[in-house]
């Protein structure tokens, strides 16, 4: 959006300073107001999905991201005012931190190896609810979390749903790999699948991405793809790779917050 004001002020060099100091302000309060939406829709979408999916004495699945960040709070807000007992098991460093933070019973899959329900967040939802996961490097845990659960929910805003993979999402399928192997398996992917493979760089350290468990991100644009199933299991075949963000038929509902404040719901097909 500020590009797009820039762009149009410069095409109109007879402003004056004003001019420019007043678009601007109104385009960062419509930023603002627009980032405000965003936010209250993936609230919207979180509490949802906790109201819907989470009962007394179940083991839950907490995910990684922005969106969990509210579903864990209407979770301990529940668990306050309704004395619901739950156990969580994290997907992250992040989800533990929030577990703990918000006074909630830290498990793992070693003490609860079925859950009841796991919820997380999407980068991206197609009209099959297969997703694109991992944009903050958390898939692998997140899937291994999501295939522990009867009942696998996803929580997103509007930005996240999409009829194809790819129409709003356009960083590729994250896929995690052993350091040793990057290269190699990026080499492979390109060769296999076409497309373009790059190592996730860190922001504020030199070097690659880290995920938890200490391997690399590999983000792959893919050019064509007809079955994600297939081509999920095709890349899962190349030595070195871990995991990818790639989740097709895991998900039972996907909540999605909308700009007006309402939640739409997309459900699995029998
Ligand atoms: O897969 C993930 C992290 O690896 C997140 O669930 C995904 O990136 C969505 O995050 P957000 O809720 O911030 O949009």
């Amino acid at each position: 959006m500020l590009r797009q004001a820039c762009k149009i002020l410069n095409a109109k060099q007879q402003f004056s300073f004003s001019h420019y100091k007043q678009t601007f302000e109104l385009y960062s309060r419509l930023f603002s107001i627009n980032m405000n939406q965003v936010e209250e829709s993936k609230k919207a979408a979180a509490y949802k999905a906790v109201d819907n999916h989470v009962c007394d004495n179940y083991s839950i699945g907490i995910g990684s991201g922005s969106t969990i960040v509210y579903a864990v709070e209407r979770l301990a807000e529940r668990v306050r005012k309704e004395g619901l007992k739950v156990v969580c098991v994290p997907t992250s460093f992040q989800a533990r931190q929030l577990i703990i933070t918000n006074g909630l019973t830290l498990s793992d899959l070693e003490r609860t190896p079925e859950l009841d329900v796991a919820i997380d967040g999407a980068d991206e939802v197609d009209e099959n609810l297969t997703l694109i996961k991992g944009g903050g490097g958390c898939q692998t845990q997140e899937k291994i979390v999501a295939s522990a659960a009867k009942c696998f929910i996803v929580v997103a805003d509007y930005r996240k749903d999409s009829r194809s993979l790819g129409e709003q999402w356009a960083r590729g399928v994250p896929i995690e790999v052993l350091p040793l192997a990057y290269a190699s398996v990026a080499r492979k992917l390109q060769k296999m699948l076409g497309g373009k493979a790059e190592l996730r760089m860190a922001k504020n350290k030199a070097g690659p991405v880290v995920t938890d468990n200490g391997g690399f991100v590999i983000d792959w644009v893919w050019e064509k793809v007809g079955d994600w199933q297939q081509t999920n299991t095709q890349i899962k075949m190349i030595p070195g790779v871990v995991e990818t963000g790639l989740f097709v038929g895991m998900t039972y509902k996907a909540y999605f917050g909308n700009a007006d404040g309402t939640v739409s719901e997309r459900q699995k097909r029998d």
